[in-house]
């Protein structure tokens, strides 16, 4: 049954008019069927008053690690007295991984993703990687493909044990035979004490080669060849970006590489944060996201990644929003999520709140007020 959502102080569609007041919105069959004018809209057979709220469109997480057992809170309390974060840590969740049940992956794989739901995130991208066998990708991807239709093979994660190009010929062969038909994307781990350029090279290619987009977990510890190699493949985004020469900068923008950054890995690794600001004014398009993991940033809360966009890496309300949302669908090559023109997917979060400012005018307080998924209210 078609659904209108009245009386809204402030929608925002990212459509040529990205943002009206006073504003309607109806919803028919799953997607957006009539945007305009509040009061005006086509009769529909369900009504939601949004009484002068803000409206916009779900958050799409175009990062995130949700498969994986254990806890890491001890790492993450050594790291609030003084050690630093390394990759080897992940480890520590790869066994715990591998010692779980199907069961219970998914239960905490699933939970993780109504965590998501509640604060307003529509579309969630999910990643292996705390698996590091055929077996163990395997049931990752077959998990995350209970959680979401984005789903991004992370074989080259870590070296799990033993010599890297050996686990480098592992990846490209019989891992990917195994999960190429359960993934849409792949990604790998371009840093000191993960992969190297030329690994990481083989590894995406190797995914391209069987049709899957390409994401790349770049220059988060350090400087380093992810960014330009993002580019050189043409892949769909590279992640975190924290180091960036003005090179890796115009290298993004010239191959049109979304740039996916995640300022709570930052914030609770006490790294300096992406430099947004340099990307925004450089034309590169800009993503924001949790990574939800159990290492370096364990939040599924987007509205936290928003303030925090807007306090710490310089961006307006409205960029934050825009990368929260668009950006991410940008990540993710999903042209039906992130906006709400008419022909969208009907996602969309209340907020009670008037403007999207408050999503970093009101830090850490739940601004949700409902969350509509397709066209169903989901909270
Ligand atoms: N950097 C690589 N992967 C995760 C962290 C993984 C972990 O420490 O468990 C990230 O995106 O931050
Ligand atoms: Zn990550």
């Amino acid at each position: 049954m078609a659904l209108v959502v009245d009386r809204i102080g402030t929608l925002v569609t990212w459509d040529e008019e990205p943002v009206l007041h006073d504003a309607a919105v109806v919803v028919d069959g799953g997607r957006v069927v009539w945007t305009g004018p509040a009061g005006r809209a086509p009769s529909a057979g369900e009504r939601l008053d949004a009484d002068g709220r803000c409206v916009v469109p779900g958050f799409v997480d175009a990062h995130t690690h949700l498969v994986f057992a254990g806890d890491r809170s001890e790492e993450f309390a050594a790291r609030l007295a003084g050690a630093p974060y390394a990759a080897g840590g992940i480890r520590t969740t790869v066994a715990a991984t591998r010692a779980a049940s199907d069961d219970e992956l998914l239960s905490r794989a699933r939970a993780l993703a109504a965590e998501a739901l509640r604060s307003g995130t529509t579309t969630i991208e999910v990643k292996s990687g705390y698996g590091l066998t055929v077996d163990d990708e395997r049931r990752s991807l077959e998990v995350a493909a209970r959680v979401t239709e984005h789903r991004t093979f992370l074989g080259a994660h870590v070296v799990p044990d033993g010599d890297a190009d050996a686990y480098v010929d592992l990846v490209c062969g019989p891992m990917l035979d195994e999960v190429a038909p359960l993934a849409t994307a792949i990604d790998a781990f371009c840093e000191e004490g993960a992969f190297d350029e030329d690994q990481c090279r083989r590894v995406l290619r190797a995914g391209q080669d069987r049709g899957l987009d390409v994401h790349v977990h770049a220059n988060q510890l350090g400087p380093g060849p992810g960014a330009r190699l993002a580019a050189e493949l043409g892949a769909a985004s590279a992640d975190h970006c924290t180091h960036l020469t003005d090179d890796d900068v115009s290298a993004l923008r010239d191959a049109r590489v979304v740039a996916v950054l995640v300022p709570v890995a930052e914030f609770s690794t006490r790294s300096p944060y992406a430099p947004a600001r340099r990307l925004v004014d450089a034309g590169v398009t800009v993503a924001l996201a949790t990574d939800c993991n159990p290492g370096t940033s364990f939040t599924t809360s987007m509205p936290f990644v928003v303030a925090l966009a807007c306090r710490e890496l310089g961006l307006t309300p409205l960029e934050a929003l825009r990368a929260a949302t668009l950006g991410g669908a940008a990540a993710l090559r999903d042209d039906d999520v992130g906006h709400l023109r008419v022909g969208a997917r009907a996602d969309l979060v209340v907020l009670d709140a008037p403007s999207p400012v408050h999503l970093a005018y009101r830090p850490g307080v739940d601004l949700v007020h409902r969350v509509i998924r397709r066209g169903e209210v989901a909270r």
